[in-house]
């Protein structure tokens, strides 16, 4: 592993830049840092025993390109020279990466942190502002994502530079606040005994509400997963899942409220993974927001900070390209995370 304590090194063009998360892999090559990234259609991680085959049948086989480097942002902590992925079965070996598809250079971050990476680069038309506030330039952000799992990361900006922090943020507590809150928290699944976020806000936490809300309302569970909470939800046909929507984004704006209060995030809460942009109407409706600025003593600071669905259906990526492009601009620590032939 590299001991290099350098985090403003230049990363060899070509570059593979990969987004790996729990449900899907997208991949995309920076020829050099002025041509727009050659993108390959999104991945199945189930379809492939192992990233190194993804890599070389989704990737390599499909373009004369040969990558130089790797930039991957995976779903879990990373560190040492095996990094297993937490919501899928794949387990990163940088060595095996180099050896086996001719890349000189690997450098692994967490996929929250290519996601901040996006949150300090997307222009307005991937963005859009659910309630009011107005981003304060320069000031911390933070990154929420219910996708497969719960993804959390910080953004501070310092010397001129942004900072991703990454973290485990999505395993945070939440507890009942309100009267139906504490009919509903009894049945929720616990992890070791908590109702962590991530219980309640990814795709499997969705299904642990409408679980919860039918169960308490003696409701025929008619939703077979997530997509179609989703769509019943919003299309109203479905009252359990209707109520599992608003509780969703009720919870999602308690969790943002307590990660801007922690980061004082006066330059916006950006909401990613796979599921906040397919659930836009309903993070419109009062709920979100209002749990979000109820955060007394601290109302006041909430309402003046803008919450925003990030709409780039390639965020994670983007935020890779704007730093393997001008890795000088962000403060990515490579040390313990950067590979080298
Ligand atoms: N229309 C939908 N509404 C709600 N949830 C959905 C919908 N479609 C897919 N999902 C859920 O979203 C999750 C996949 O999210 P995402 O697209 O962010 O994947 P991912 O990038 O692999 O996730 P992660 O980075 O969190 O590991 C799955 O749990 C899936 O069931």
């Amino acid at each position: 592993m590299s001991n290099q304590s350098d985090h403003q090194h230049t990363i060899p063009f070509p570059i593979l830049i990969g987004d790996i998360g729990g449900t899907n892999a997208r991949f995309a090559i920076l020829v050099d840092a002025y041509a727009e990234p050659k993108q390959f259609p999104t991945l199945a991680t189930a379809d492939f025993a192992t990233i190194d085959d993804a890599i070389q049948a989704g990737v390599l086989d499909k373009t004369a390109v040969q990558p130089r480097s790797a930039i991957l942002a995976v779903a879990g902590p990373v560190k040492g020279d095996e990094i297993d992925l937490t919501n899928c079965d794949w387990v990163v070996r940088p060595h095996d990466l180099i050896a086996h598809l001719g890349f000189d250079e690997v450098v692994v971050i967490n996929d929250f942190e290519a996601q901040a990476l996006a949150a300090a680069s997307l222009e307005a038309e991937h963005l859009q502002q659910i309630g009011g506030g107005e981003i304060l330039p320069s000031a911390s952000r933070v990154v929420v994502g219910p996708g497969t799992g719960l993804g959390v990361a910080g953004l501070v900006h310092a010397r001129h530079t942004w900072f991703p922090v990454p973290g485990e943020g999505g395993h945070i507590d939440v507890g009942p606040r309100t009267e139906r809150d504490y009919d509903l928290f009894p049945h929720y699944e616990t992890i070791g005994g908590r109702v962590s976020a991530e219980q309640l806000l990814c795709g499997r936490g969705l299904m642990n509400i409408y679980l919860a809300v039918c169960k308490v309302g003696g409701m025929e569970m008619r939703a077979a997963n997530p997509s179609e909470v989703t769509t019943t939800g919003l299309d109203g046909s479905d009252a359990a899942a209707t109520e599992t929507l608003s509780l969703f984004a009720t919870y999602l704006g308690r969790v943002a409220g307590d990660l801007a209060l922690i980061f004082m995030a006066r330059g916006g809460v950006y909401l990613a993974g796979g599921i906040s942009q397919k659930i836009i109407p309903a993070l419109k409706r009062p709920e979100f927001r209002q749990a979000f600025e109820d955060k007394a003593p601290h109302g006041a600071i909430l309402k003046s900070i803008p919450t925003f669905v990030v709409t780039h259906p390639l965020a994670a990526l983007s935020g890779m390209a704007a730093y393997a492009r001008t890795p000088v601009r962000f403060g990515v620590a490579t040390e313990g995370r950067r590979w080298k032939a």
